[in-house]
């Protein structure tokens, strides 16, 4: 089913984005593992956190919403044998991080998902837990559905992983939480660390020592979590389609209230400054996390920025949508480094490519980035996008229609409810014309 974004003159209003996809699945899992009550505000609705929430009731914690985004999770200080397989729909944070916190229990579960999560390598993490004492049945031992198989006798490791992954370093973390000694990551760079910051909310106690750009994180094995009220602080990832509307359009007055501005996420916003009129409004704390409420206003003209390696980690589910601001730039964008983009929900670097190609944008994929010729405020559009079922895809594309010459289509919006399910309300709240064609 075809979706049309048509251009608008005008894009207005305020928005509070939905509570953050990372910490709300942290949430769950970690709320679960604790003994007791724990209440969590602003969760994300998205069908990747709801099933987290599934995941954590199979393994025996009572999750149940109490009233609209409030959860509550009584958990039992542990994962105990669930009855059926489990299903983490789209979501590779799910998935590799519940393998994670489950490889210390003696449980042996039976673990799949959606065809994109099928298609997405697991042994990045798996490799680890095994070498700690999970074991691991299946016919690819790189790919779901697979068998895991815990152990209450794991040890733990030091690992330093080969790639920039905060789902590995959490995976690894949260088996170390239950394994026979220090585990230490070693990361060469540093990657989102609400694993490391939400535990120690949860009680939990850990070293982290800042190596270059790197860090080392240590935990000893055998810490019991506490339950806790959590507010989720709001999802930048999400804001980011938010004041990239307003950074694109011809005439916006557009305000997006509590962005988390965590460093290790905030890798967009901090271009954006460089890119268009925003302005910080407001600045207060959430769970320990900073939050800013930012208007964007102006006539649609966007500066060329490039962020260098450092802002990569910091940034990188928000490469389409940065594409999608390169390509409304002046003068060639070349982005390297990014090769993780390519094991995303699609291959992010061809999906993104073939975004802009279709809409008129002269772009070319790099083994591990791609390179945007900028139309200088004038993106042709006319095209119909093929999201490849990737939630983060079609978001950028329905963004590009509201200030492109000609309308955006996408061929497919429902896997936009896995991350954002209130996006087509919180666009037609700011003026934007996306309809069924
Ligand atoms: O830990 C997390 O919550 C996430 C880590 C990132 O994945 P990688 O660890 O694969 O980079 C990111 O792309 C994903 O959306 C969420
Ligand atoms: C990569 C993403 O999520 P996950 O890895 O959890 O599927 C994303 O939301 O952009």
């Amino acid at each position: 089913m075809v979706w049309i974004s048509n251009p608008v003159s005008r894009l207005s209003g305020r928005i509070l984005p939905p509570g953050d996809k990372s910490c709300s699945h942290r949430a769950l899992m970690f709320a679960a593992l604790a003994s007791g009550r724990s209440v969590i505000s602003g969760l994300l609705e998205g069908d990747d956190v709801l099933r987290t929430g599934e995941a954590c009731r199979a393994l025996g914690a009572n999750v149940k919403q109490i009233a609209p985004y409030t959860w509550e999770v009584i958990g039992t200080g542990g994962y105990s044998q669930p009855d059926d397989r489990i299903d983490f729909g789209n979501s590779g944070t799910g998935s590799r991080l519940m393998m994670g916190a489950m490889a210390g229990f003696p449980i042996r579960v039976d673990l799949t998902g959606d065809e994109s999560l099928r298609s997405r390598p697991m042994a990045r993490v798996l490799d680890p837990l095994k070498s700690m004492g999970a074991d691991v049945k299946g016919e690819d031992p790189d790919r779901l559905p697979l068998t895991l198989i815990g152990s209450s006798d794991l040890q733990a490791i030091d690992y330093t992983p080969p790639h920039a992954s905060a789902q590995v370093k959490s995976a690894i973390l949260l088996a170390g939480l239950n394994a026979k000694g220090t585990t230490i990551v070693r990361e060469a760079r540093k990657t989102r660390d609400h694993t490391e910051r939400m535990l120690e909310g949860f009680g939990i106690e850990l070293t982290q020592e800042a190596v270059g750009e790197g860090q080392n994180i240590s935990i000893v094995g055998g810490q019991s979590l506490t339950p806790v009220d959590f507010t989720v602080p709001g999802d930048p990832s999400s804001a980011a389609f938010l004041f990239a509307a307003g950074m694109i359009s011809p005439d916006a007055d557009v305000t997006i209230e509590g962005i988390m501005t965590n460093p290790t996420r905030a890798g967009l916003l901090k271009l954006a400054y460089d890119m268009a009129e925003l302005e910080d409004l407001e600045r207060h704390t959430i769970s320990g996390e900073e939050v800013v409420t930012v208007r964007v206003t102006g006539s649609g003209r966007v500066k060329r920025a490039i962020p260098g390696q450092e802002l990569t980690a910091a940034m990188i589910d928000e490469f389409p949508i940065y594409a999608v601001l390169a390509a409304f730039a002046e003068g060639e964008t070349r982005i390297t480094g990014a090769e993780e983009l390519r094991v995303k929900e699609s291959d992010r670097i061809t999906a993104t490519v073939n975004m802009l190609r279709a809409n008129g944008v002269e772009a070319d994929e790099l083994p591990d980035g791609f390179v945007i010729q900028g139309c200088n405020g004038k993106v042709p559009g006319g095209g119909v996008v093929d999201t490849m079922h990737d939630h983060r895809i079609a978001m950028s594309a329905l963004i590009m229609g509201t200030a492109s010459q000609e309308p955006v289509g996408v061929d497919d919006i429902a896997m936009i409810a896995t991350s954002y399910p209130e996006f087509f309300q919180h666009m037609r709240t700011l003026g934007a014309d996306i309809r069924e064609a």
